[in-house]
């Protein structure tokens, strides 16, 4: 298999490379960059592979589709919306990072991303890839979901899917590090201003809100809103979702350990790990989401604790998976890794 990645010199393509470059059923990474008109050294490009002899060569659709049986995108917002017409025409598979067709509607896309949408028929085309619920199995272009969103989601499943909380409670307090912003500096980024730092950032205006909205309705349209916030945190990768919502009548900690345990059995990359609550770094380095829930009867309220690596589960990791979900390959394909320790 031969695949394609345009966006080799952002931090979720560089990721994703990685993992590709020890795929076992990918024996050819082409690369493509926009910026090149004739073809580059990788090393030159990104000094991290400086013993890496690959070139990148100039962005060109027909080049991609000749040479290769899928391109991934891990490119800028803005980007694919322009760019994914001519592989939604030739039924050309795409996995596609970036938000850009993950909603279903062009107001809404222009509303929280502050950019012209893709058409409305190239939003009906993509499949939202949340891989553990999802599958992406003979979909064409899969729209891979946001980092925020894939932690949040996956933490809150088993209690909207079994209709354990009230639906008008859920508030969720989510936190990220620097990597999650790409490469580009910001204000937020600098080392002065993230290091020993806290920072709220886009409060009720986060892109991931509609599709967290999109796919909790899908589950159960009793869902009408939630309260979701993001911080900005002094780390590089990682995300923690923390996430609150009150029980509905009767239900009680043993009702809700069920329905985690059921939901996630036999779901290779979640691990429920009960009332141990986890921590970043037990995913940092892997495809894994760690998910541990505490019920306060006293409050009559469920929290639960999702954690992923942002880079990995929330980008590039997850990317992988629903690369091996098309192709029919094993899930856990090159996604056998480990922690990063200590
Ligand atoms: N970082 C994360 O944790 C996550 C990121 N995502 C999404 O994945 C995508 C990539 O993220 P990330 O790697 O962090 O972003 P970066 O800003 O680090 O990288 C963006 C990449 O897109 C390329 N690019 C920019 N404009 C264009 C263009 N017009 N045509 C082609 N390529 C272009 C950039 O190239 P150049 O060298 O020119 O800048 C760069 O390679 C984004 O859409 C992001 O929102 C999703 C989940 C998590
Ligand atoms: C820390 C930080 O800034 N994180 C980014 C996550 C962006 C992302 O995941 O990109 P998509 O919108 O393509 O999913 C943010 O909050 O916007």
């Amino acid at each position: 298999m031969q695949v394609a990645v345009v966006g080799i010199t952002g931090y979720a393509g560089m990721v994703l490379y990685q993992l590709l470059r020890q795929h076992p059923e990918v024996d050819g990474i082409n690369l493509y960059d926009h910026k090149l008109t004739k073809n580059e050294k990788l090393s030159e490009m990104v000094p991290a592979f400086y013993t890496d002899e690959t070139f990148v060569q100039p962005y060109s659709p027909d080049s991609i589709m000749a040479d290769n049986q899928l391109v991934f995108f891990a490119t800028s917002a803005g980007v694919t919306s322009k760019l994914s017409r001519p592989y939604i025409e030739a039924d050309f598979p795409v996995i596609d990072l970036s938000g850009d067709l993950r909603l279903n509607d062009e107001a809404e896309y222009e509303r929280w991303y502050h950019k012209p949408s893709a058409s409305k028929q190239a939003l009906n085309s993509a499949h939202y890839g949340l891989a553990d619920f999802e599958s992406a199995h003979e979909q064409k272009y899969v729209a891979n979901p946001g980092c925020y969103a894939t932690a949040t989601l996956l933490g809150l499943a088993p209690l909207v899917q079994a209709d354990l909380i009230d639906p008008d409670t859920i508030i969720v307090d989510a936190k990220s590090g620097t990597s999650g912003a790409g490469k580009n500096p910001a204000q937020s980024t600098h080392f002065t201003q993230a290091n020993d730092n806290l920072q709220i950032y886009k409060p009720n205006q986060h892109q991931h809100i509609p599709e967290i909205m999109l796919e909790l309705q899908h589950w159960n349209d009793h869902v009408k809103a939630i309260q979701f916030m993001t911080t900005l945190i002094p780390i590089t990768r990682g995300i923690m979702s923390t996430i609150y919502a009150k029980v509905e009548p009767g239900v009680d900690a043993k009702q809700i350990d069920r329905a985690y345990k059921q939901t996630y059995e036999g779901k290779p990359f979640v691990n429920y790990t009960g009332e141990h609550l986890p921590d970043i770094k037990q995913v940092v380095g892997t495809n894994n989401c760690n998910i541990g829930v505490v019920y306060n009867p006293v409050t009559g309220t469920v929290m639960a604790d999702s954690v992923i690596d942002n880079l990995l589960k929330g980008a590039a990791g997850q990317a992988v998976q629903n690369f091996n979900q098309m192709f029919d390959y094993q899930e856990t394909s090159g996604l056998e890794l480990q922690t990063f320790l200590p």
